[in-house]
């Protein structure tokens, strides 16, 4: 698969410049205000009773915002973040020696969390319900089970596929939030904050085309700054227009909701050989030359997302926004 300007997923450089990005604190992190608030109350109640803050699970697209708000949360209690991924812990064992290795308090965040696997999973029940590990000393007829104390902690799972997690660890998290894509406004103010940082010049309209291509996706907006950037230097250019942003976006091949040369020609091939569909998956795999599941897990939540694709039993249909799109006749039914 070819590397996308528009995809949601982090670039391989990408994720050391993205720390200095984030935001440090709740009032710093724009947009998710449901989530922000809540989180707020939380987290002032478990500091009044000077307790750990109930286990939390972020879930959501790419891109969103879970690691940084992650971080956040340690921040805001004034605590240490202890990071590690679903598939980075092999054996219960690996579990066993982060969560001892804790300190009272501490955030221990899980990426990936529905990565885990079950006999790992099972060691995290008695440490997220009771503070406690269950662990087998010996072998054989002399084996026997110990268990051991934990310091109180808060864990904190992240997610883009909340849907794949077992029932039993999703019911030991005490706070669920899901992160939504963000406004126009709220991303137009992120890349003004990025801008800010980077020391790039912008004015306010400039901002906003960036962030009309996003996606709905802060990591995509702040991608785009930086390739625009690139077109504002080569120009000798002090701040980034709206003109300026147009014309590079444009050179990218971003187009004015942030569509690219892929989604184009997923949604031309329906509407040139299927006549708009419906269509199976399958079908359109073979003719744009695509996998089926890169087709569902990457391609097509965006564009169901702003109600350019239709998923029905009989596959997809575009609607008349895409037609409207790129400016052509919509068909009529006879
Ligand atoms: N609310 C926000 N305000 C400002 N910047 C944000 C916000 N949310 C995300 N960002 C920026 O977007 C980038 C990506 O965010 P982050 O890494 O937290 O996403 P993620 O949801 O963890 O993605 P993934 O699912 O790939 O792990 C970061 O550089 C971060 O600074
Ligand atoms: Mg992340």
């Amino acid at each position: 698969m070819d590397e996308r300007l528009v995809s949601s997923e982090a670039e391989s450089e990408e994720s050391y410049l993205e720390q200095s990005l984030r935001p440090q604190t709740l009032k710093q992190y724009i947009g998710q205000d449901k989530v922000k608030e809540n989180l707020e109350v939380f987290i002032e109640a478990a500091k009044m009773r000077s307790e750990t803050l109930d286990h939390v699970l972020l879930y959501g697209p790419p891109g969103l915002g879970k690691t940084t708000l992650a971080t956040i949360i340690a921040n805001e209690m004034g605590v240490n973040i202890r990071t590690t991924a679903g598939p980075a812990i092999e054996r219960p064992g690996d579990l066993a020696a982060i969560l001892t290795a804790l300190e009272p308090g501490d955030v221990l965040f899980i990426d990936e969390i529905h990565r885990l696997h079950r006999s790992i999973e099972e060691v995290l029940y008695p440490a997220m319900e009771d503070f406690c590990l269950d662990i087998v000393i010996g072998k054989g007829s002399t084996a026997r089970s110990v268990r051991l104390d934990l310091p109180p902690f808060t864990l904190v799972g992240a997610t883009t596929r909340v849907g794949l997690l077992t029932a039993p660890l999703r019911d030991r998290f005490g706070v669920l939030s899901r992160l939504e894509y963000y406004t126009e406004i709220q991303l137009a103010d992120i890349v003004e904050r990025t801008a800010e940082i980077l020391e790039i010049g912008i004015d306010p309209e400039g901002a906003l085309e960036i962030a009309r291509r996003s996606r709905g996706t802060p990591r995509i907006a702040n991608r785009l700054l930086r390739r625009v950037r690139d077109f504002a230097q080569v120009q000798g250019r002090q701040a980034i227009t709206n003109e300026l942003a147009v014309e590079a976006l444009e050179r990218l091949q971003v187009d004015r909701l942030g569509l690219d040369h892929i989604d184009h020609k997923l949604l031309l091939g329906i509407i040139e050989k299927f006549r708009g569909g419906p269509v199976g998956v399958d079908t359109i795999s073979a003719t744009i030359g695509e996998e089926s599941h890169t087709i569902e897990d990457v391609y097509e939540p965006y564009l169901l997302q702003i109600g350019f694709l239709q998923r029905t039993p009989r596959g997809r249909i575009v609607t008349d926004l895409v037609y409207k799109h790129f400016q052509m006749e919509i068909p009529h039914d006879d």
